[in-house]
């Protein structure tokens, strides 16, 4: 893309500048997260607005302005109120810990906080390794007969599996749980028109109404009934749907949609952000089979013809940067948007009270300004002998502040786990090449299915 306007100093409390909706428009229909990465870029990082019609929010990508929004002036960035981008998502999960603010969050926060210390998470490796083994066993079959799986729906089905047990305690079983995730895949879908035109009032109907409302049926016919039981038969348990259930700290009891609207929230985002991030592994290794022969090179040297366990994580060094890596030019949670409360400067720029603000890990991780050669893909970048980068939010894949991603240490334990599980009894190649261009929804996925031929390392070590 051209430069859009020259580099000027910001000057202490300027009007942003705007990108016109002759530019800004179009670039966004043809691609939405290259033209945000693009504006961004040629902004070199000052807080800029697009002009989208009635919709014009500001776009900040700044590492310092990023920080000031999600950690040092939170208070003014909320999810809460007007905010026009949460509006469909509050339809779905209501006032659940993932858009609540204020009393409401923290009551949720400080529930389930107890679940996902590093502490707990340590103690829920074995079950996770134990149920990612039986799900990863269930593909010798395909393998020995030389059929294709589906790269996708084996990872929903590996993650559904870990998740319902360490997480839910088996009480959805998978295939409730993958009726869940059909319907989720649906309702975000169904509410695209509304995301894209979010001005438009909900008395009047616009496509994908229909769908929304049948596919939030589906959700309340398994969710319901479960959280009626588990209320019903109060246990310690330390399950998240036992947990949401019983009273609060400040002795409050919350009804049961509320704790439907956490129980939705913490399965979506518990679910679909690892199966997002993983689901980038097969089109990324097959791309850079430099890599793919380094991890398995660490993972023949550490694991050997064991099962995957909690003692050989921190030995898989290689294979934890190849995480951290696809986090960055992958990150799941693309997109984290704000409504500024009151008036605020960033960076020399004012930004309006009501003003709704953008912030991307897609898009920050991604600019040059504060990487080098940013769309390579580098793992070395990640290298624990590294000096600290220069700024903390020039990466923030799992957000930052008092928001910050609650399942951070959970999902990095399972998604090694998983991915050296694979990658220690199997080889793969793609059926059919895939790109590595995403598809933008609530998280970010690549466009295309990734159909895996396998060969089971037994055999190759046996030939
Ligand atoms: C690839 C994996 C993941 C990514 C990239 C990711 C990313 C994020 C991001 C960016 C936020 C900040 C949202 C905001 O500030 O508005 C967030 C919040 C959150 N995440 Fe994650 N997440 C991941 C996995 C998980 C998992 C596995 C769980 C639970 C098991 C989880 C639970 C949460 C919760 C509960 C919050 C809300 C925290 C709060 O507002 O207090 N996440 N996540």
């Amino acid at each position: 893309m051209s430069q859009v306007f020259e580099a000027r100093p910001a000057t202490v409390n300027s009007e942003p500048r705007m990108i016109p909706l002759r530019t800004a428009l179009p670039a966004l229909i043809r691609d939405p997260l290259g033209a945000l990465v693009d504006f961004a870029q040629d902004a070199d990082g000052e807080v800029i607005r697009l002009n989208l019609g009635s919709f014009r929010p500001y776009l900040v990508s700044h590492p310092e302005h990023l920080q000031r929004v999600l950690r040092d002036n939170v208070a003014n960035y909320t999810r809460d109120g007007d905010g026009l981008l949460w509006r469909p998502v509050r339809r779905i999960v209501g006032d659940a810990i993932l858009v609540a603010e204020g009393a409401i969050w923290e009551s949720s926060r400080g529930a389930l906080q107890p679940l996902f210390t590093a502490k707990r998470a340590e103690t829920l490796v074995d079950k996770m390794a134990e149920a990612i083994n039986e799900a990863v066993d269930e593909w010798l079959e395909p393998a020995l007969a030389g059929r294709p799986i589906d790269g996708g729906a084996e990872l929903t089905r590996i993650v559904l599996r870990t998740t319902m047990r360490v997480l839910f305690a088996d009480r959805i079983s998978v295939p409730d749980a993958l009726r869940i995730s059909a319907a989720l895949d649906t309702l975000t879908t169904a509410m695209l028109p509304r995301l894209l035109v979010p001005a438009v009032p909900y008395a009047v109907p616009m496509p994908g109404d229909r769908r929304f409302r049948e596919a939030v049926r589906t959700i309340d016919a398994v969710v319901l009934p479960i959280i009626r039981e588990a209320r019903a038969h109060p246990t310690d348990g330390d399950d998240i749907i036992s947990t949401l259930c019983r009273p609060r700290a400040d002795g409050s009891e919350p009804d049961e949609y509320a704790i439907r609207g956490d129980v939705v929230a913490m399965f979506s985002t518990a679910t679909e952000t690892t199966i997002a991030l993983l689901s980038w592994l097969w089109p990324v290794l097959a791309s850079r089979p430099d890599v793919a022969e380094r991890m398995t090179d660490e993972i023949e040297q550490v694991v050997g013809a064991d099962r995957v366990g909690r003692e050989h994580l921190p030995q898989l060094r290689y294979g934890r940067m190849v995480l951290d890596e696809m986090l960055r030019l992958y990150p799941a949670g693309w997109m984290i948007p704000r409504t500024a409360v009151g008036d605020d400067v960033l960076g020399g720029v004012r930004i309006k009270a009501g003003g709704s603000v953008l912030v991307s890990p897609y898009v920050t991780q991604r600019m040059s300004t504060f990487w080098n050669d940013p769309t390579l893909f580098d793992p070395e970048r990640f290298a624990p002998e590294l000096p600290r980068r220069r700024y903390r939010y020039s990466y923030f894949p799992f957000g930052g502040g008092p928001h910050q991603c609650l399942g951070q240490y959970l999902f990095l334990l399972e998604a090694q786990l998983i991915v050296s599980t694979v990658l220690s009894r199997y080889r793969f190649r793609l059926r059919e090449p895939v790109d590595l261009t995403p598809r933008m929804g609530a998280s970010l996925q690549p466009k295309q299915r990734a159909e895996l031929i396998l060969t089971p390392v037994e055999r190759l070590a046996a030939s």
